[in-house]
């Protein structure tokens, strides 16, 4: 079943080493592979921020771990100064300290306000070490390291290993230092070095994971808040400034602390705020099912990760991770690329081949630290970056993604439907605490957000009406019930309330998947509705995709629809109509050879006492997907082909597209989605006209001249069925039939065929 679902593997478009050696096509924008960069003193500069937008930076993260709140709101200022210079958007990323552990050491602050450690501590190997998690601890006393939470000395037991290094250590240099507990005695926690180390810098403390007597693995950090103090301060005094895009949250180690994190950002009407989760040790993975559930992205902390998880397991974890990132559209990213860049001007071959497999791997984004955030050369690591996924995208084979993804989301026959219909199949919930161990994917996932898959498919679901109602309800659930307590003081170490999400007698890296009543959908991605263990063993790359029963939501066919229809008329844009992202990201998880104009309708919304305009949050939000790039529309009313035609116009400016070549549109007006095809015009400057000749080769559409269809071509010749994704066509393959598909929004989210309207 799933534990023999089949992975997918890299695929690659040609074996052509010509064609492969051959420089990428220069790119004005980098819409493909994203770059988000950590900013901090090397790079905070006006002048180098500017840089960093060109060499195409998407997302701007500022990291409350290291650095004073004032510090890190001038750094925003500066980024606000360099995104109006270069007038490029660029999201920005709150990333929390959460339940990262810190040693406190004396610093002084630089003229920049950057903290300078002084005194480096030598330590040998066998030396005993004290930890001491007294919050009054005397720093300068050389005999010990204080610790930045005082439950720390409860979390530890004789023989548990710990890990200090610098932060965003690399791994292998002399500040690296690995410990085991020889006795406990809180505040106080004694270690035995177990290697030679230098401590130097801003140093991070990992309690690495334990196993029980059952051999299972737990991480007691888990059960710290999910939030510090200062992290709730910064988060309150930076929105009141700055518009933040993203809150990552450091160790996130199950759905449920999404959950708590999700309910302290709407009580402070941060829900535009999308919450990216960074799974950093091996209990983030074991309930990796429920965070990306939960999530509206994930960021694979592989620092952090690698001290968790065995070496030769890395890459293969990556791969699963991704893959099941991959399967619903939620954004994935990773960390530590270029540590050589940081105090190199060149990668070396062995980070260039770890980007490019990422990028083959599925991945959305690149998160840089260290390497922008203190190291030489912030801005060629990025154009580095950028340089080897854009060589990368280029043989990816965008087809063999499609059928593989289109495998998994048909159902062989209807009996199995009917034994477990909402995916919730026995093996599937017994699972869920387990999502990484196995390939199980999909599935698993399917099984926790059965509830978040509904919701998906109601156009509303972001609506403020959801604040009142479920959201309302989760929170005092997170009260009553015991969701992970967010901040210190809510609950000891030990004496962790229960998660509501948690089976009695399990341990707590079981805890908080059980995410079937979750608040709020993840506004990126889908899950379709009643995928189960079956259908996901079906899977086959190269296998034909077109039998069995269709399963997804309308969304998601019409997102895959887009995609099979944009590669079959070779077509060189898809331009998708945004108000949530969602269809925008299931379009991208297909990962088409073609850039995603992705367009944002601004909306007034109204709390009876102002007016605010929402869209430019969620056009930067779009910044962390692979394929898309937004543009935010200018507020028109009602349906208008005006908007769409500047937007091709706008597509040809940004080089997305060219002059005759065809645009895949998806547009959703009134609930009813549909499905065009355009063309460039001659100039460039929009939509071709009705009447106007094509000079294009290939599959050319013919405009008729009546009034309802000016804007819309049909096709000479047979088109339809083979655009359709799954061969479900109905009424689509008489000759010269379709220009529009349209699926209207009162059918039943699953059904097929589409209903198609025939000009
Ligand atoms: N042709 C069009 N002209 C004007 N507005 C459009 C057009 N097509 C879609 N829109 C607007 O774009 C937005 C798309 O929303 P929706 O389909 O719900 O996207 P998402 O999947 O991002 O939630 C809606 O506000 C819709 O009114
Ligand atoms: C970049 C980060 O991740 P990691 O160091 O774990 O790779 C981080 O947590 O800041």
């Amino acid at each position: 079943m799933a534990r023999n679902a089949k992975a997918k593997t890299h695929f690659l478009e040609s074996t052509d080493l010509k064609a492969v050696i051959d420089p990428p096509k220069p790119a004005q924008e980098s819409w493909g592979t994203k770059v988000i960069a950590t900013i901090g003193p090397a790079c905070r500069d006006v002048e180098t921020l500017a840089k960093m937008l060109k060499a195409g930076m998407a997302c701007a993260r500022v990291d409350l771990t290291g650095g004073s709140l004032q510090y890190h709101q001038g750094s925003l200022r500066n980024l606000a100064t360099a995104v109006k210079q270069e007038k490029k958007l660029c999201a920005v990323m709150l990333d929390t300290t959460g339940r990262e552990l810190l040693i406190r050491r004396k610093f002084t602050l630089n003229d920049q306000g950057w903290p300078q450690h002084e005194d480096p501590t030598e330590v040998q190997t066998g030396q005993e070490l004290v930890l001491n998690a007294d919050p009054n601890a005397d720093i300068s006393d050389p005999s010990q390291l204080a610790v930045t939470y005082s439950g720390f000395a409860d979390m530890c037991q004789p023989g548990d290993q710990l890990f200090i290094g610098r932060y965003l250590v690399n791994g292998a240099d002399q500040s690296s230092l690995y410990l085991e507990v020889k006795e406990v005695s809180p505040p106080l926690v004694t270690c035995v070095a177990q290697n030679d180390a230098v401590l130097d810098g801003l140093l991070t403390l990992i309690h690495q994971d334990r196993a029980d007597e059952y051999g299972r693995m737990s991480n007691t950090q888990a059960s710290m808040p999910v939030l510090t103090e200062s992290d709730i301060s910064a988060i309150k005094a930076i929105s009141k400034e700055f518009e933040i895009d993203f809150i990552a949250l450091s160790c996130t180690c199950s759905g449920a602390d999404i959950v708590s994190l999700r309910d302290f950002l709407n009580d402070l009407e941060l829900d535009a705020a999308k919450i990216v989760a960074k799974v950093e040790n091996r209990q983030g993975l074991d309930n990796f099912s429920g965070i990306v559930a939960a999530a509206d992205a994930i960021i694979l902390s592989r620092g952090n990760l690698g001290l968790d998880v065995p070496s030769e397991k890395m890459a293969l974890v990556q791969k699963v991770a991704i893959d099941s990132c991959n399967q619903i559209g939620r954004p994935v990213s990773i960390t530590r690329v270029m540590d050589t860049m940081v105090s190199a001007p060149r990668c070396t071959r062995a980070e260039a081949t770890d980007v490019a497999n990422a990028v083959l791997d599925g991945v959305d984004g690149i998160l840089l630290g260290a390497e922008t955030l203190r190291g030489s050369y912030p801005v060629q690591t990025i154009q580095t970056v950028l340089s080897i996924c854009r060589s990368a995208e280029e043989v990816f084979d965008s087809r063999q993604h499609f059928e593989n993804l289109m495998s998994f989301a048909m159902v062989e026959d209807e009996d199995e439907l009917m034994e477990h219909p909402t995916g919730q199949s026995p093996q599937a919930v017994s699972e869920m605490d387990q999502g990484l161990g196995v390939p199980a994917r999909l599935d698993t996932a399917a099984a926790a957000a059965a509830a978040v898959a509904e919701r998906d498919s109601k156009p509303s679901s972001r609506d403020n009406s959801m604040r009142g109602g479920v959201l309302r309800t989760i929170s005092d659930r997170s009260t009553s019930e015991g969701l992970p307590p967010l901040g210190p003081g809510a609950a000891s170490p030990r004496g962790n309330r229960r998660s509501s999400f948690e089976e009695p007698d399990t341990p707590r890296s079981g805890a908080g998947d059980r995410v079937a009543s979750m608040p709020k959908p993840p506004s990126f991605g889908s899950i379709p509705k009643t995928m189960s263990t079956q259908s996901m063993a079906m899977g086959r790359p190269g296998s034909a995709p077109a039998r069995g029963i269709p399963r997804l939501t309308k969304q998601e066919a019409m997102a895959s629809t887009a995609v099979r229809a944009a590669a079959k008329l070779r077509a060189g844009l898809i331009i998708v109509y945004a108000s949530s992202g969602r269809t925008a990201s299931l379009i991208a998880k297909y990962r088409p050879s073609i850039p995603i104009l992705t367009l944002v309708v601004p909306q007034l919304t109204s709390n009876t006492l102002s007016w605010t305009m929402t869209g430019r949050s969620l056009a930067r939000q779009c910044l962390i997907i692979r394929g898309l790039s937004p543009m935010l529309a200018a507020p028109m009313q009602g349906r208008t082909d005006a908007m769409l035609s500047q937007a091709v116009a706008v597509a040809v400016q940004r080089g997305l597209v060219e002059p005759h070549q065809h645009v895949v549109c998806v547009e959703s007006v009134k609930e009813v989605l549909t499905l065009k095809v355009v063309a460039v015009d001659a100039l460039g400057r929009g939509m071709r006209r009705g009447g106007e000749g094509s000079h294009h080769q290939g599959a050319a559409p013919n405009f008729r001249n009546d009034t309802n269809t000016r804007m819309m071509p049909t096709f000479s010749g047979e088109l339809p069925a083979h655009v359709l994704a799954n061969g479900h066509s109905e009424g689509l393959n008489k000759p010269g039939a379709l220009n529009t598909l349209t699926q209207r929004a009162s059918e039943r989210q699953d059904s097929f065929p589409y209903t198609a309207k025939v000009w």
